[in-house]
């Protein structure tokens, strides 16, 4: 059955879904893609427009509903996605999710429906997201707000790649980014399909409300178009990409390759640093403590400038989850000691510590994983030369029998065969070239 709309909206919409997949997919087209649909307007929008775009390209659509059992009517949403896409002939698939009541509820939910829908995907790489126009107005008003810059202010990115797991990185793709939600909604309703308004999206205790009336308040006043909005972060996005690319340039000048027992950190030379101009500077050193700490956002801007200020003065400081500081004429910048002194981890093959490292060798059972610490430190053979400082040597990965440290890295000789592999899933590559390549924070 194909969904057909006369409504000239309704075409172009089509016509637009196809122009956003052609472009996202390039010349070969998956055998699958999922698309994960809430059973709002938006999602339910996609998958209607999906389907139409499938009988031309013959695409085998997955659909997924994850339901964070926050609300009561949300298995009836799910069951509803599930009806439609049995109407359909799709495959549909609900996943549940509890609250373990850690963390920012919003922030957690968005986070779990991630890696639940990339552990359900398989083979299928491809993941489509409803967000719309709407969305990226609303965000850039938000991140205004708070003070953002080029990098915050970014609009989301159409495709973006993410290595949440250990498989193959999944392909976040968001074909309805130059559409209003006002015409996704025409568009289902000129062709009599369903949805449910999640009634969170009229409470005003959250800010992504707020901004949404905020924008549509400035609309009918005429003193502003929605559309100006998405306009500017685009644009954003497009500086940000500059920056990058600069950043990526210079750090290709100025970087000190690490060595093995200093696997995690960045160091580059510092005069090299000083003779940048000071936007790429602040993308280098945001991009840096991403790397460096794993961090899915960037730092916020303003304790960023003041960071660079005081290694620009010749001092040091904590952000995000990192130290930096000036060593022997080069810039370090290293795990927060505070950042991981608390994480313990069972050392079983392949046991994964701060996110980023991997154990590597068999180790006898009963070990932790934890920062070498100062304790772990006066453990040292003193008599041998000490390649890292002890104030990034603290933070590093360390194998310890009860209090007795086991084996660290970074007290090892050169030569020796590491413990631990240095892996960035979730957050980049493992070489210099792709912490530059982060996104913005809502890519
Ligand atoms: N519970 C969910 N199950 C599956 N996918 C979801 C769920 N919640 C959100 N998504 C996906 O993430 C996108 C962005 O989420 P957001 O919460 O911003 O949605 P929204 O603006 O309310 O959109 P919709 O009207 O489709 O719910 C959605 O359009 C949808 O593709």
């Amino acid at each position: 059955m194909t969904l057909r709309s006369e409504s000239p909206v309704g075409a172009s919409l089509d016509q637009r879904f196809a122009e956003a997949m052609g472009a996202a997919l390039g010349p070969d087209f998956p055998e699958s893609i999922a698309l994960a649909v809430s059973g709002g307007g938006d999602s339910m929008a996609m998958l209607t427009l999906a389907h139409n775009w499938t009988h031309v390209w013959g695409v085998r659509l997955r659909v997924v509903t994850v339901d964070h059992g926050l609300r009561p009517e949300a298995a009836a949403e799910a069951q509803m996605v599930a009806e439609t896409c049995a109407e359909l002939g799709w495959e549909h698939q609900t996943l549940r999710w509890h609250w373990d009541g850690q963390g920012n509820l919003m922030d957690a939910a968005r986070r779990a429906r991630l890696s639940l829908i990339d552990a359900w995907r398989g083979d299928t790489r491809d993941v489509l997201l409803a967000h719309t126009a709407d969305d990226v107005a609303e965000s850039f008003l938000m991140r205004l707000a708070r003070g953002a810059g080029v990098e915050g202010l970014s609009a989301m990115r159409p495709v973006r790649e993410v290595h949440a797991g250990q498989g193959t990185p999944m392909r976040i793709l968001r074909p309805c980014l130059d559409m209003r939600r006002a015409e996704l909604r025409h568009y289902l309703r000129v062709l009599q399909g369903q949805w449910v308004d999640d009634p969170s999206n009229d409470d005003e205790k959250y800010e992504r409300v707020r901004a949404r009336r905020l924008v549509a308040r400035l609309e009918a006043e005429g003193t502003l178009a929605g559309a100006d909005l998405s306009g500017a972060a685009a644009r954003m996005a497009r500086a940000s990409e500059a920056l990058r690319a600069r950043a990526a340039q210079v750090w290709g000048e100025i970087a000190v390759a690490p060595s093995p027992q200093r696997l995690g950190e960045l160091i580059c030379d510092q005069s090299g640093f000083q003779c940048v101009e000071r936007d790429t500077q602040l993308r280098l050193l945001s991009s840096a403590l991403r790397y460096v700490s794993g961090a899915e956002y960037p730092p916020r801007e303003a304790p960023l400038e003041a960071l660079l200020d005081r290694l620009l003065g010749g001092g040091g400081g904590t952000l995000h989850g990192c130290e930096a500081r000036i060593e022997r004429g080069c810039i370090a910048i290293f795990r927060e000691f505070a950042a991981v002194q608390e994480l313990r981890v069972p050392a079983v093959a392949a046991a994964l510590w701060d996110g980023r490292w991997r154990l590597a060798r068999d180790v006898p059972e009963g070990l932790i994983l934890r920062a070498l610490g100062e304790d772990g430190w006066a453990q040292r053979d003193r008599a041998a030369p000490q390649p890292v400082p002890f104030h990034a040597a603290r933070s590093a990965p360390a194998l310890f029998e009860g209090a007795r440290l086991v084996g660290c890295d970074a007290l090892q000789p050169t030569g020796e065969l590491p413990l631990f592999d240095f892996c960035l899933f979730g957050h980049g590559g493992q070489d210099f070239a792709a912490f530059l390549r982060y996104g913005p924070a809502s890519g």
